[in-house]
């Protein structure tokens, strides 16, 4: 990695204490929201919000449907903050641009992580509008070496060597299918295995044969390096899918995929979404093993 990639553990700070100074929320919970999603950040009350482009260090969104807003506020007595629009490697951003909020989030004192995305299905009984709970991941790109958190490693962070194994919090996955049930929503939703791939084409029929046979469940471009350094630094995970169409598979097939479709789905399923993230944050309990949190 270039030395002009690397941010320091002060850069973190500074972004992080630039928001402590400008709002007295002290969140609990991050919520990151996928494409055509954001309007979850809508729902917290007391909100303090900042646009990206005023907070020192932080990247700039460039995709349509990612407003570039940092929504600070309470959710069912949870303190949160809620990104409206996240960054995408295909952007241009290196992968520690792309995941420094999460970094910033745990200087913060947040101790969950929420990932949401949009993505497109592999698996035969997942259908557009349907919900995945987030099971595991496959970081293609993090396999041959675009990983967030190659190069030196920050001990203050996390280990050199952190596993990934269990990095979708069991607990929170069943609280999410028992609220699914009492919302009635359960038949849309199940779990499954997230791919993420580099983007911004959509996959070749090939490609999506390819992510099929090897398990794949949904297919997106974004997710996997925020779990990573999420996950790295000890914070909590729960992460979901909205499938917002299915990739094509088949030769004979003439549908193809595009963006505006994607945020379409989002928009159509946007209250459902809602629904579930907020009963989730209201029921789960907040260990505060974020030693931040004291802030
Ligand atoms: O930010 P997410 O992962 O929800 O965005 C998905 C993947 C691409 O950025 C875009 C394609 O429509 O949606
Ligand atoms: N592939 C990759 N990313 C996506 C898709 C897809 O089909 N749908 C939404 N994001």
């Amino acid at each position: 990695m270039h030395s002009k990639d690397q941010i320091s553990h002060d850069d973190y700070q500074k972004t992080a204490d630039w928001l402590m100074s400008q709002t007295k929320h002290r969140p609990q919970v991050a919520i990151i929201c996928g494409s055509g999603l954001g309007m979850l950040a809508d729902t917290l009350k007391c909100q303090d919000s900042f646009a990206y482009s005023d907070i020192p260090g932080f990247p700039q969104s460039t995709v349509q449907g990612h407003a570039g807003r940092l929504v600070f506020g309470e959710l069912k007595g949870k303190t949160c903050v809620c990104m409206q629009g996240r960054f995408h490697m295909y952007e241009g951003h290196s992968l520690l641009k792309t995941t420094f909020p999460v970094r910033v989030f745990k200087l913060l004192g947040v101790e969950t992580l929420f990932v949401t995305n949009a993505a497109g299905s592999l698996a035969d009984g997942l259908q557009p509008g349907d919900i995945m709970i987030i099971k595991d991941h496959v970081n293609f790109p993090g396999l041959v070496g675009l990983n967030p958190l190659c190069g030196p490693n920050d001990d203050k962070f996390g280990p050199r060597f952190p596993a990934m194994s269990g990095c979708y919090d069991k607990n929170l996955r069943c609280l999410a299918m028992e609220i699914a049930k009492q919302l009635g929503v359960a038949g849309l939703m199940q779990e499954g295995v997230y791919a993420m791939v580099g983007g911004p084409n959509f996959e070749t029929i090939a490609e999506a044969r390819l992510l099929h046979r090897l398990g794949v469940d949904a297919v997106g471009m974004s997710t996997a390096p925020e779990v990573v350094v999420a996950t790295h630094c000890g914070l909590r995970v729960f992460g979901l899918s909205l499938i917002t169409n299915k990739v094509v598979k088949s030769y004979e097939d003439s549908d193809s995929v595009n963006h505006e479709g994607v945020l379409e789905v989002g928009r159509l399923r946007s209250h459902t979404v809602q629904q579930l993230v907020t009963e989730l944050i209201g029921r789960m309990e907040i260990n505060n093993n974020n030693t931040n949190n004291a802030a």
